[in-house]
């Protein structure tokens, strides 16, 4: 560790202790979001001062104590801590996802919506590939009669089989409801088509508020409809100006800034593409930690009235709802091509805990309660479903979907009871509880070009000097804790995502510095720019180091097609280094300034390059190459 380092460590020291002063301050206030905000920042800075403390022992004097912020590093990566335990121990949740019932089930009214709760396994959901997780929570609308069921209990049937492969590709997570309401159905099938439009989910935030009501369609017929809203909106822990920062005046809270999927046109090739060195001012911070989370699911509740009377056209109604269940099941696979979620970038907007929606009691005349909405929850493309260590879904394409709990059956209403020596029952069967589910999300990122380069090198400054995606940018490392995607647009309408990989060090594949929770991300990136820092000397021995890493994480990863990108040449000490680049590496570097917009060009045209070879590649091998 060289002095310069030492001097990084101390400022960053100093920032801590201005960052402990303005979380004192808020919390004195009582202004927890922004304490939370200005706790992740001190955490990142942590990190990054163990990280540093593990290479030179020496500089365990200047650390300051670990933080306080829980955060644990789960098997597949960062996890939010307390989410299981925590969770089951409310015990208040009380649905029964309304998985399928059958005919005879639905005859029956339902009673009470116990807030019972049970575990439900379901292995058979573990071989599904999907990108949502949906969460139907709710019974079935008992009503002895016929039932007003929609499409909210289209999924139902399936679920109570244990099918529950019927997570088609949709990019939600859903939660259905059994017996819900008529609004509840309205609602789920606003949910259906939604899922083809993608204007009618809900935001992780907003669906944690469904999730803490009661059972009654009543609550859920109040909530509205949440228009889509981008994931970084939902997010706290978005920062804008890293003047501000700095200026220790007070810590802006700016969404937009830190968008990080966004586009900006170039024309095919070299030619004049617009290089927007002005937008470099708007820097931002993320420190979201949610990179991989736990987080609980339930049904919904079933809930059933009693039903004391009427027996009508019960049987016959029976049969149509039932009918009508399993084919519109079947036409689910079908509505995932239309819904496309992209627009959520991190898993930061995806609470820990939800609940289902629960089901409608059944009512007089036979008639069933409505199955609860099904409870959609948004989750960036490249999300891993795991229970336990099993992944259950690979939600790696727009749209893709996987039910995450399903709800209880519903009760048997009076009319089940009905005999020949009891003509008028009394009797009825309260509804099953929904399931419940401790489920793990993990994003591995999904996009055509990685940036990996060692902290600092410039990597967020080169996204965002070819696209529209801002990631933090700031003079220390380990800026950039969560990857960002930005999208290069070229004239021919071709779409290049190329993600802004953290920092990758020496002993990364041994988790230093974060290094599995990053080096995961590259996984899913065809093709890689290695990003080479010339202002630092020897700059050559990054590349094998990376390459190094790269290949005891997974084996092959470095033989990926790549190109090396060295940056920094506005400097003139790193332009000096540039032959001697060349001549080590014995290839060619493609040598830019991110900071100046200096020959960035030629790194397009060589992307477009790697992305045509990437696609005639696929093609060749009878695949479907990443379109984005
Ligand atoms: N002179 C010069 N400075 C640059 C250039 N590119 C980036 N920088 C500076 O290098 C520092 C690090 O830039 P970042 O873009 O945050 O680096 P990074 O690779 O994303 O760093 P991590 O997120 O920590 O991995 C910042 O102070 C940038 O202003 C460049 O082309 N020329
Ligand atoms: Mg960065």
């Amino acid at each position: 560790m060289g002095h310069g380092d030492i001097c990084d460590t101390r400022q960053m020291l100093d920032e801590n202790h201005h960052l402990i002063q303005c979380i004192l301050d808020y919390q004195s206030k009582g202004k927890t979001a922004e304490c939370t905000q200005y706790q992740q920042i001190l955490h990142r800075n942590l990190v990054y001062l163990a990280t540093i403390a593990d290479s030179n022992q020496n500089m365990q004097s200047l650390l300051p104590a670990p933080p306080t912020q829980s955060m644990t590093l789960g098997p597949g990566g960062l996890s939010q801590s307390g989410s299981a335990q925590g969770l089951h121990s409310q015990g208040s949740l009380s649905d029964a996802i309304g998985a399928g019932l059958p005919p005879s089930s639905l005859m029956q009214a339902q009673i009470g919506n116990g807030p019972n709760h049970v575990s439900l396994q379901q292995t058979a959901q573990s071989t599904l590939p999907t990108t949502s997780m949906s969460m139907s929570g709710s019974g079935h609308g008992s009503g002895p009669g016929y039932s007003h069921s929609g499409p909210a209990s289209q999924s139902v049937p399936l679920q109570s089989q244990g099918a529950i492969s019927n997570y088609v590709s949709r990019a939600n997570i859903n939660m259905q409801s059994n017996p819900v309401s008529m609004m509840h159905q309205q609602a789920a099938s606003s949910h259906y088509s939604a899922a083809q439009g993608g204007s009618q989910h809900y935001q992780g935030q907003s669906m944690a508020m469904m999730g803490q009501s009661g059972q009654g369609g009543g609550v859920m017929g109040q909530r509205p409809m949440a228009p889509y809203r981008p994931s970084q909106q939902g997010s706290s822990q978005q920062y804008l100006g890293q003047e501000e920062y700095y200026g220790g005046e007070q810590y802006g809270h700016g969404q937009a800034a830190s968008e990080p999927m966004s586009q900006q046109y170039y024309p095919d090739g070299h030619g004049d593409y617009a290089y927007q060195p002005a937008s470099y001012t708007d820097q931002s911070y993320d420190r979201s930690f949610e990179d991989s989370t736990q987080h609980y699911y339930e049904g919904g509740n079933s809930q059933y009235s009693q039903q004391q009377t009427g027996y009508q056209q019960g049987t016959a109604q029976q049969q149509t709802y039932s009918q009508q269940q399993y084919p519109n099941q079947q036409s689910y696979p079908g509505q995932q091509q239309g819904y496309v979620d992209q627009q959520v970038k991190s898993l930061s907007s995806v609470l820990s805990r939800y609940q289902g929606f629960d089901g409608e009691d059944g009512g007089r005349k036979n008639c069933f309660g409505r199955n609860g909405a099904v409870l959609y929850i948004r989750v960036p493309v490249g999300t891993l479903v795991k229970e336990g260590n099993e992944v259950l879904a690979d939600l790696s394409r727009p749209g893709d979907e996987f039910i995450a709990a399903v709800g209880g059956t519903g009760g048997k209403g009076n009319r089940f009871f009905l005999a020949n020596d009891n003509r008028a029952p009394t009797t009825c069967t309260p509804g099953q509880p929904g399931q419940e589910r401790v489920l793990f999300l993990e994003l591995k990122t999904v996009a055509h070009a990685g940036l990996v380069g060692f902290p600092n090198a410039g990597k967020s400054s080169l996204l965002r000097a070819i696209s529209n995606a801002r990631p933090a940018v700031a003079a220390y490392p380990f800026t950039t804790l969560n990857p960002h995607v930005g999208i290069v647009h070229y004239e021919d309408h071709q779409q290049i995502a190329v993600a802004d990989i953290p920092g990758i060090i020496r002993g990364a594949h041994q988790n230093r510095g974060l290094g599995l929770a990053f080096l995961r991300h590259i996984e899913r990136c065809p093709f890689l720019l290695f990003l080479v820092d010339l202002s630092v000397p020897e700059p050559w021995t990054q590349l094998d180091d990376l390459k190094y890493e790269l290949e005891q994480y997974d084996e092959g990863l470095s033989k990926r097609p790549y190109t090396v990108v060295a940056n920094k040449i506005d400097l003139p000490q790193a332009r000096a280094r540039l032959p001697q680049l060349q001549a080590r590496l014995g290839q060619e570097a493609i040598a830019l300034s991110a900071a100046t917009g200096e020959n960035l060009e030629e790194l397009l045209l060589r992307l477009k390059e790697l992305h045509d070879h990437h696609v005639a590649t696929e093609l060749e091998h009878g695949r479907q190459p990443l379109r984005w």
